[in-house]
């Protein structure tokens, strides 16, 4: 499985259906879910090495966990169940420990000093408590009733051998590294890491920090992409910003084709005189420029340079961030081998007002207050504070046209984008 490289993707992949004039959010999601695939290659990596990493294959259990029956209490164990009232056992020499296991067979009527986590010796089912124990000189004395099994755990009550325990696609979190420890696994193949290029276009663009002339601006967007790629458990590559000139977008190009799997642009991504990206791509024969009926991010130009994946998101911040959220994450989680999985949104009352236009989904920045959802004072597309203000997104679905306060609203934390 080592070193195996997935087939480039086809070059209409992004083509949206005919005939439809403003493409729904659902259906340019579906679309990309079923053209996109994996282009990572896989390798062999240590669990120690192995958090925020994607399994290229089934986790399956090489060992049942537990592997035996043991105990989940420091007590005595003993056989079978005892009825209520009050018992007295005669205690049989040694222990069993978590790792010391007691070499022997416990005779019936016997009760054995057993300790959390020792694997139950032939003889022992059931375990009673020690705070619920009277130790006396070699015998224990204690009340039942007492059911057969009780304060034990069943051999691969938790998995059992062979079981999937995680499914391909899974990206690892620290719980999930317990879990394949627990059944043996040391060594796991995983995906390599998607290398996401970030480039911003615009003659306007200054880097933070430097000195910015009348009519320029500060490039938001780089160091929102860059941190977001990082925060998705991708590896960026930070292309700079290019000037609005084609011949430098076109050499850009090439070096992000060449050092990364994905490419987001920022900025140049509708028609106008000096929208290079969509221009370049298009002069390169595999640009789609999706119409898509959502509200921020309307020009959202994607295609193929060099056999990668372009993605040219509108150049204002709030755009841009909704369309990566909303488009660009999916579709990287799926090139990064990843399975596909929708944000989890909760329905919680409206505290502001809205009409929209139907047949048209909208995403506002949002945070949740008193129970009730938030909206930012401002919808313009180019208020970064707003991005910053907000706790989430609320989405505003395609068909709604008039929200009242209390209405429920789907809020989807930027957590549940990965944020
Ligand atoms: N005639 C039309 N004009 C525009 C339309 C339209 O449909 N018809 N759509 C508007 C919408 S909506 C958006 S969004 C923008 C997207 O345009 P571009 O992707 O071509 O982006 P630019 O024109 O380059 O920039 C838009 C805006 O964002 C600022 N910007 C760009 N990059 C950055 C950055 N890295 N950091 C901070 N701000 C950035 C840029 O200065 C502009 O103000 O088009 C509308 N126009
Ligand atoms: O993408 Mo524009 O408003 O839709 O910012």
């Amino acid at each position: 499985m080592t070193g195996i490289e997935p087939p480039p993707l086809r070059n209409d992949c992004f083509a949206l259906p005919a005939g439809v004039e403003w493409t729904p959010v659902d259906t340019a999601l579906d679309m990309l879910r079923d053209r996109l695939g994996p282009v990572t290659g896989v390798e062999m990596r240590l669990l120690s090495q192995a958090l925020g990493g994607v399994l290229a294959a089934d986790a399956v259990a090489l060992r049942s966990s537990p592997p035996q029956a043991n105990s989940a209490v420091d007590g005595y164990g003993f056989a079978g169940a005892v009825p209520e009232g009050a018992h007295v056992m005669p205690l049989e020499e040694g222990r069993a420990a978590a790792g010391v296991p007691f070499d022997g067979v416990l005779p019936a009527g016997r009760a054995l000093r057993v300790l959390t986590g020792a694997a139950l010796p032939e003889g022992v089912e059931t375990v009673i408590l020690e705070e619920d124990v009277t130790l006396g000189t070699g015998e224990i004395a204690f009340r039942g009733p007492l059911k057969r099994g009780a304060n034990t755990r069943k051999a691969g009550e938790d998995v059992a051998e062979g079981a999937v325990v995680l499914p391909a696609g899974r990206r690892l979190t620290p719980a999930d590294l317990a879990l394949l420890a627990s059944v043996g696994l040391g060594v796991v193949p995983l995906r390599r890491q998607l290398r996401v290029a970030v480039l911003s276009t615009g003659d306007e663009l200054v880097e933070p920090g430097e000195t910015a002339g009348p009519g320029q601006i500060f490039d938001a967007n780089r160091p929102m992409l860059l941190s977001l790629i990082h925060r998705l458990g991708h590896a960026p590559v930070d292309l700079g910003r290019v000037p609005d000139d084609r011949t430098t977008l076109r050499a850009t190009f090439d070096r992000a084709a060449a050092e990364a799997d994905v490419i987001l642009t920022s900025g140049g991504a509708s028609a106008g005189d000096e929208d290079h990206v969509s221009a370049l791509l298009r002069a390169a024969g595999a640009m789609q420029q999706w119409r898509i009926a959502l509200k921020p991010g309307r020009p959202l130009a994607l295609g193929l340079w060099q056999g990668k994946p372009v993605f040219g998101l509108p150049g204002n911040p709030v755009a841009a961030l909704v369309c990566s959220l909303v488009f660009a994450r999916p579709a990287m989680a799926v090139l990064a081998g990843e399975s596909w999985s929708v944000p989890q949104g909760y329905d919680l009352p409206a505290g502001f007002e809205k009409r929209k236009k139907p047949g048209r989904r909208e995403y506002l920045r949002a945070r949740v207050r008193d129970g009730r959802v938030e909206v930012f004072a401002s919808e313009g597309s180019g208020r970064v504070s707003g991005l910053s203000w907000a706790e989430g997104l609320v989405e505003i679905g395609d068909d709604a046209c008039h929200i009242r306060p209390g209405d429920p609203v789907r809020f989807i934390p930027y957590g549940s984008f990965g944020l």
